[in-house]
């Protein structure tokens, strides 16, 4: 069987899942991808058997299958130790009739952790036969951008760069990555939105002269988006570890089948369901949960992606997204690996902002995955209800996958629903859907104020922002990021 991933648009060039790693993205702009994924699949029973530690090494031993097993070993001890605030890493907990899987005990309280604890890991012992520099060069909505400072931070040979749209993260989002300390990391607000800063950050990757300039230094680019497999890799060990959990607890017998919902902006997080599904994980169904940016749940409803629409800011801002990159990838898995198709619908997509899938292939789609939307105000319901109710306090984002979920007709299958981030990380419009006056209150002020009316702690590295200083105040424009790369380059590797 081979081993090698290729881009979704095509077959010509094979890479090792390292190189796959070390390069993020494919040179045509495609993603990397498998097409023996699948064909091996996980042990269910000794999976519920065993951690979240072997698991890991399991998940990845199939789908980065040129590390070998002691480096995969080292990789796992390194990003699940006690840099987590619980030894399950993501438990998964009851909330009412369905269940909640946490994803947020990582060192930046976002379910990213999982990914971006490793991806150094797996990023270094892919250098280590490669010799370049790596700047990692992010996009973010939120949480992303943080959890890649943290995890490369001090890694050696490593800088990474971060933009955010500016004024378009929570308070705490932004004061996260604006007080990230190391000599190795660069963090820049960009005038526009997450698609913008995404897209001009795949044109820093497809530029040629620059990959140039930056090779004569030894320096090479790589991604911490969920382009990269190293991010999506990861990210399928806790669909695993989740079962397991329900497993265990007499929740779901050994086969029995699981429905997700996943609250998603691009599709990086659904996707590694749908891997996880693949390496036999028995899944009923993936519900995509969709806020006001509700392009995705319009996809799986009509089989038309379509971008040109206004771009909202909502109280979910990780996912204020409207081009969705790891669609691309299900796309290539659902049509059976027609490169020229994907090809096609992404070459749609950048010129007219919208393709049309074949109705085969939605059906395909629909026949996996279901869809819903909350805009804001059923957001601030929905976590008000839980709190009420059921006496769990969520984040806007798991809030909108609740809503959703609820909304799904049951079809007596056990349900979990993914929590991607800490409550505290947006805990004015926390507070204020628990029913409370925020105005003029700051942001700490009503981190404090939710603690009180609830009785929860917020994490310590999320409270402890208010003694930071602000280390980075630069903002540019799109057409900048470029510029602000290859310094970033200059100042950490020269
Ligand atoms: N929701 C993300 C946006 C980037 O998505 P990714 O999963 O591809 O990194 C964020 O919070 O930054």
């Amino acid at each position: 069987m081979n081993s090698f991933y290729h881009s979704t648009r095509s077959k010509l060039d094979s890479v090792t899942s390292k190189q796959a790693i070390l390069r993020g993205i494919a040179p045509d702009g495609g993603l990397y991808v498998a097409d023996w994924l699948g064909q091996t699949k996980m042990d269910l029973a000794a999976v519920c058997a065993q951690g979240f530690h072997q698991t890991a090494r399991q998940v990845l031993g199939i789908l980065l299958p040129d590390y070998a097993e002691d480096e995969l070993a080292a990789c796992v001890e390194a990003a699940y130790g006690s840099q987590w605030d619980t030894p399950a890493v993501t438990p998964v907990t009851p909330l009412g009739a369905d269940w909640l899987l946490e994803l947020y005990h990582g060192p930046t309280s976002a379910f990213k952790d999982v990914a971006l604890q490793m991806l150094p890991q797996l990023m270094s012992v892919a250098r280590a036969g490669d010799g370049r520099d790596v700047m990692i060069v992010t996009a973010t909505s939120g949480d992303t951008g943080k959890a890649a400072l943290d995890g490369f931070a001090g890694v050696p040979h490593t800088g990474v760069t971060v933009f955010y749209p500016e004024g378009k993260v929570s308070d705490v989002q932004h004061l996260q990555m604006a007080t990230q300390a190391g000599d190795n990391v660069a963090v820049c607000a960009i005038r526009g939105n997450f698609d913008d800063a995404q897209s001009e950050v795949k044109s820093i990757f497809a530029d040629e002269a620059l990959a140039q300039r930056l090779a004569a230094s030894g320096v090479a680019l790589s991604s911490a988006n969920s382009i990269n497999v190293g991010r999506l890799a990861p990210q399928v060990t806790y669909y695993f570890d989740a079962y397991a959990q329900l497993e265990r607890a007499g929740v779901v017998k050994l086969g029995e089948k699981v429905t997700f919902c996943v609250p998603t902006g691009n599709f990086g997080d659904v996707l590694a369901g749908y891997y996880a599904k693949l390496l036999g994980l028995p899944v009923a169904r993936l519900v995509v949960a969709s806020n006001k940016n509700d392009v995705l749940t319009d996809f799986i409803t009509t089989g038309t992606y379509d971008r040109r629409r206004d771009f909202a800011k909502t109280i979910s801002p990780s996912m204020d997204i409207l081009v969705s990159s790891n669609l691309e990838r299900l796309l290539y898995y659902m049509s059976d690996g027609d490169c020229e198709l994907v090809a096609s619908l992404m070459a749609d997509l950048g010129e007219k902002g919208f393709y049309q899938v074949p109705e085969g292939l939605l059906a395909k789609i629909q026949e996996v995955f279901a869809c819903g939307r909350a805009d804001d105000d059923a957001t601030r319901a929905e976590i008000a209800s839980t709190w009420n109710e059921l006496g769990a306090l969520i984040d806007p984002h798991t809030a909108v996958a609740k809503s959703v979920l609820d909304a799904v007709p049951a079809d007596g299958t056990v349900r979990v629903c993914l929590s991607t981030a800490s409550p505290y990380k947006f805990s004015s419009d926390v507070l204020a859907a628990l029913g409370q006056d925020t105005s003029g209150m700051s942001g700490f002020a009503c981190m404090d104020a939710l603690e009180k009316a609830t009785g929860t702690t917020a994490p310590a590295q999320l409270s402890g922002l208010r003694d930071l200083p602000v280390l980075h105040k630069d903002v540019c424009d799109r057409a900048k990021m470029g510029a602000f790369v290859e310094s970033s380059c200059a100042r950490v590797f020269l």
